[in-house]
């Protein structure tokens, strides 16, 4: 009763919306489409669909439904045009109003729910949906039309109470997980698609959250004629009776494709009688699932009756035949629109890089994880370096922490970068599933990435700087301040560019920091320090030194600190000095900075150079990166 009223309710208060409203696609069909992949033990192919066949017509729901495993995602996957799965083949034929719809005609007209919203935390409501929009929708829709589409859609999923809530992050409680999942369909739906795929869009709700998701899409699909094919896992009956079609599947075989309402009727004619008060969703999938099953027992062969009783039914000959029709008519169909006339207008790819920086640049100062964590704890580093080298002095028992304190700080700061790993998988998680929806492309991502992190990276450097710098007195002077910032700078900007290189590579979570802190091991060996570059020996000298960022920032530190200062030599007591660095001012009881920088093998006009072959390197791991991004699709 209750969910009746609130299908009631929610039809009721909702008109159809002119944006949203499909007046383009009347039929999507697919026919005999199999996914082959390659049988990860035996390694010979294996097929994971088998001649699934079917077709929604506008205004129509349709679940998949099945067992875990049976091929739900498998199958959406592949009418959506995406890869199926890792190595998957896909054959068949999907068509679009009787055509062949190209990839992106297919993008233009249709959305992809994710079974994992791709919500970033630090938005509000009214914020994910506007980007959303403005990532999707022409420019010159104007500003006005697109605020009003984008509240239209936020209190069609009856989240105006929720408008400037914002979608939670780990520190921050936002929505609920109900709520969530309406405005991850919400945000999909105001890109306006006429075919909305759904993966699982109640996965990790209880009955009545699904049921409220569910009829919520209903109602849009109904009053703007959509076509929305959705897999679902185990509905109540409530939300199972939603649906107007079922496709049933097990074993990548079909079991039943059609009307949901004729269901009952058809299991009953092959000797499979529901009883009554049972839930249909569950008496289906218990008559299919074979989870526990081994070939031989009854399970699996009443399986194998049912899908064979599907082949030979009087429903898959009505099917069969339909789909001839649709294949026969071709483009000359009066009664379809023809694809070639959909026009969809997306914004041009600098559009969207100007979208992707206003939301990176709102995201990134209100996210703490991302940038707040780190500058407390660049802080926290900057308090201990300054405290543990505090206010050393010109003498030359000093000159050596100096150089550590260089060192210490160059390589530390570039190895902290790898706090910005989990950050930057989770903007690489929403780029893929965006750009999966033919809204971003790799270079809009990449140029976005990168210029956000710049003032950011900045103010970390210069926090940290001011607190480093003074305390431990290095040479005190405004140039040596603005160049050791310089350094820092250009240092941590190379550290998180191939962050961004190495988790492009290795997209999980574990790996990419693993290598990240390796790589970072790595650049402190062979940078100069540790090993002066006259004692190093050539594999890590040719191979790996010249193309350290590391090794610059602490030539280039190096020289800032010494090349123009100069530091007391020990006095013996009888008007002679001992000296540790050999200079021409050891008789007048002083080191020349310069003597230090050569027992170190350091050029002391080398700083352009250096300047310049730091921006190649961070040059270098963005395009690489870059390259990574367009290769790997996941
Ligand atoms: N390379 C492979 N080797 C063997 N089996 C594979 C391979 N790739 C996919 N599969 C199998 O294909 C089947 C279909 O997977 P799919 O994710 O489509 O199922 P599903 O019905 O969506 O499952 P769930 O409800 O658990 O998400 C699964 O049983 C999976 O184990």
């Amino acid at each position: 009763m209750e969910s009746e009223k609130l299908s009631g309710d929610v039809e009721s208060q909702h008109p159809p919306h002119a944006h949203l409203i499909n007046d383009v696609v009347q039929t999507f069909s697919w026919k005999q489409l199999n996914v082959v992949v390659k049988d990860r033990k035996t390694k010979k192919p294996l097929s994971i669909l088998e001649n699934s066949n079917g077709i929604v017509h506008a205004g129509e729901m349709i679940s998949i439904m099945g067992p875990s495993g049976s091929g739900k995602t498998t199958l959406l996957n592949a009418l959506a045009h995406r890869v199926a799965t890792a190595g998957a083949k896909t054959v068949g034929e999907i068509l679009i109003n009787h055509q062949t719809p190209s990839l992106q005609k297919l993008q233009d007209v249709s959305t992809y729910v994710e079974q994992e919203d791709a919500l970033i935390g630090s938005l509000t409501v009214h914020e994910t949906v506007d980007f959303a929009a403005r990532m999707a929708l022409s420019s010159s829709l104007g500003k006005n039309e697109r605020l009003l589409r984008v509240d239209d859609l936020i209190s069609s999923f009856g989240m105006q109470g929720q408008r400037d809530t914002i979608v939670g992050t780990p520190i921050k409680k936002g929505l609920s997980g109900g709520q969530k999942k309406r405005l991850g369909v919400a945000s999909r739906l105001v890109t306006e698609p006429k075919i909305v795929f759904l993966d699982e869009p109640t996965s990790g709700l209880d009955s009545s959250l699904s049921f409220e998701i569910i009829s919520y899409l209903k109602t849009i699909a109904r009053t703007n004629n959509l076509l929305v094919i959705a897999s679902i896992h185990q509905p109540s009956t409530t939300t199972f009776n939603l649906f107007d079609k079922l496709c049933l599947l097990s074993r990548g075989q079909t079991c039943y494709f059609g009307d949901l309402a004729e269901a009952r009727p058809y299991f009953s004619n092959i000797g499979l009688e529901m009883p009554e008060a049972t839930n249909p969703a569950e008496f289906y999938l218990d008559l299919i699932n074979t989870d526990l099953a081994r070939e031989g027992d009854e399970t699996y062969q009443r399986l194998q009756r049912i899908i064979q009783a599907w082949k030979d039914s009087p429903q898959w000959k009505v099917l069969e035949r339909q789909l001839k029709r649709e294949h026969a008519a071709g483009h000359g169909d009066a009664m379809v629109t023809d694809l070639a006339s959909i026009k969809t207008e997306r914004p041009s790819s600098w559009a969207t890089s100007v979208v992707l920086l206003n939301r990176g640049w709102i995201k990134a100062y209100r996210d703490f994880v991302a940038y707040g964590i780190r500058l407390v704890m660049y802080l926290g580093l900057a308090i201990l370096m300054g405290t543990v080298f505090l206010r050393l002095k010109t003498t030359q028992s000093h000159i050596q922490p100096f150089i550590n304190a260089i060192f210490f700080g160059g390589a530390f700061m570039s190895f902290m970068a790898v706090a910005y790993v989990p950050a930057y998988l989770e903007d690489r998680a929403t780029f893929a599933k965006e750009r999966a929806n033919g809204l971003v492309g790799p270079l809009a991502f990449i140029v976005s990435n990168f210029l956000i992190g710049l003032p950011f990276l900045f103010l970390i450097t210069v926090t940290f700087s001011v607190v480093t710098y003074w305390l431990s007195n290095f040479r005190p002077s405004g140039t040596g301040f603005w160049m050791w910032v310089l350094w820092l700078f250009l240092d941590l900007v190379a550290a998180e560019s191939l962050v961004v290189l190495v988790s492009s590579v290795f997209p999980i979570f574990v790996v990419a920091l693993a290598v990240t802190a390796f790589a970072n091991g790595l650049w402190m060996c062979v940078d100069g320090f540790l090993v002066p570059m006259n004692i190093l020996n050539p594999f890590w000298k040719y191979v790996f030194h010249y193309i350290d960022y590391q090794a610059y920032v602490f030539q280039g530190m190096m020289v800032n600190e010494f090349k123009d200062r100069t530091y007391s030599c020990e006095s013996t007591g009888n008007g002679s000095y001992y000296c540790s660095y050999q200079s021409n001012l050891n008789s007048e009881g002083k080191i020349d900075g310069a003597a230090v920088l050569s027992t170190y093998n350091i050029a002391l006009d080398q700083m352009g150079s250096w300047v310049g072959i730091i921006i190649g390197i961070i040059v270098g791991y963005r395009v690489l990166g870059y390259i990574a991004i367009r290769i790997r699709k996941d």
